[in-house]
């Protein structure tokens, strides 16, 4: 279980996420969803221990980050580094040996290759490969469906299902509703650095209404198109 309370991040004086309560459980699918610059991912950061924050986050573990697997929107990788070498790295970190490499390459990647030559697609793939061959207890991932072709993205949901199944904690975030709503137990709408709704299965249909209602009511007679 990971535990937040009245959690909050500033940038300078901007503040970007405001008191935030969020509890997360063992053996469940969480989404993220909220307009770009809600502050989905400063809230990642926080919780895998990359920002400062005011406020409290607990967990089961003794450390969070070492069984937290993130996935971030764009990952980087140094150059002169192979997809196998970065796959080793990670593994390394948590001092597990990647007997059958090509075994663990579910997505079927060029492993030989320099990383940061693979495309934006093949980049993602690479470091979701790595933060689940690290055996994670915890996967956070920042737009797990974007920018990867349609084979992967069932890849992705099967491994999620799975990864449920395994009893993991899994929190995704996405702008495409219906992908959270097939995989999530749970969806947070987020807006303007707060927790506006909580969401359990049987009302993700209604907030989809919701949500679609509330931005083409607002913006659509904005529009002037010739
Ligand atoms: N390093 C930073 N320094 C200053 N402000 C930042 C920094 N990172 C993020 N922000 C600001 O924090 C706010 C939240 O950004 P964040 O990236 O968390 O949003 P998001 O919900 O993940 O957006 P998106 O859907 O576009 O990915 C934005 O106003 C952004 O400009």
């Amino acid at each position: 279980m990971i535990k937040i309370t009245n959690l909050s991040k500033f940038y300078g004086k901007n503040q970007v996420l405001n008191a935030i309560d969020l509890e997360f459980e063992k053996g469940k699918v969480y989404g993220i969803v909220g307009e770009n610059g809600a502050g989905k991912t400063t809230l990642f950061r926080c919780i895998s221990g990359l920002e400062t924050y005011k406020g409290d986050i607990q967990s089961d573990f003794k450390k969070l980050k070492d069984h937290l697997g993130l996935l971030l929107t764009e990952p980087f990788f140094f150059s002169k580094i192979t997809g196998k070498e970065y796959i080793q790295l990670l593994a390394n970190a948590r001092s597990i040996e990647i007997t059958d490499m090509e075994k663990g390459n579910i997505f079927d990647l060029p492993l030989e290759q320099y990383a940061s030559t693979y495309s934006t697609g093949m980049k993602k793939k690479l470091a979701l490969t790595a933060i689940l061959l690290q055996e994670n207890k915890v996967f956070i991932l920042d737009e797990p469906f974007n920018g990867v072709d349609i084979q992967s993205n069932l890849i992705i949901s099967r491994i999620i299902s799975k990864l449920k199944d395994l009893d993991k904690t899994v929190i995704i975030s996405s702008h495409i509703f219906s992908t959270l709503a097939e995989t999530c137990d749970e969806i947070f709408l987020m807006k303007d650095g707060e927790i506006i709704r909580k969401v359990k299965q049987a009302d993700f249909n209604k907030l989809e209404t919701e949500m679609k209602a509330f931005t083409i009511g607002n913006r659509i007679d904005m529009l002037d198109l010739k």
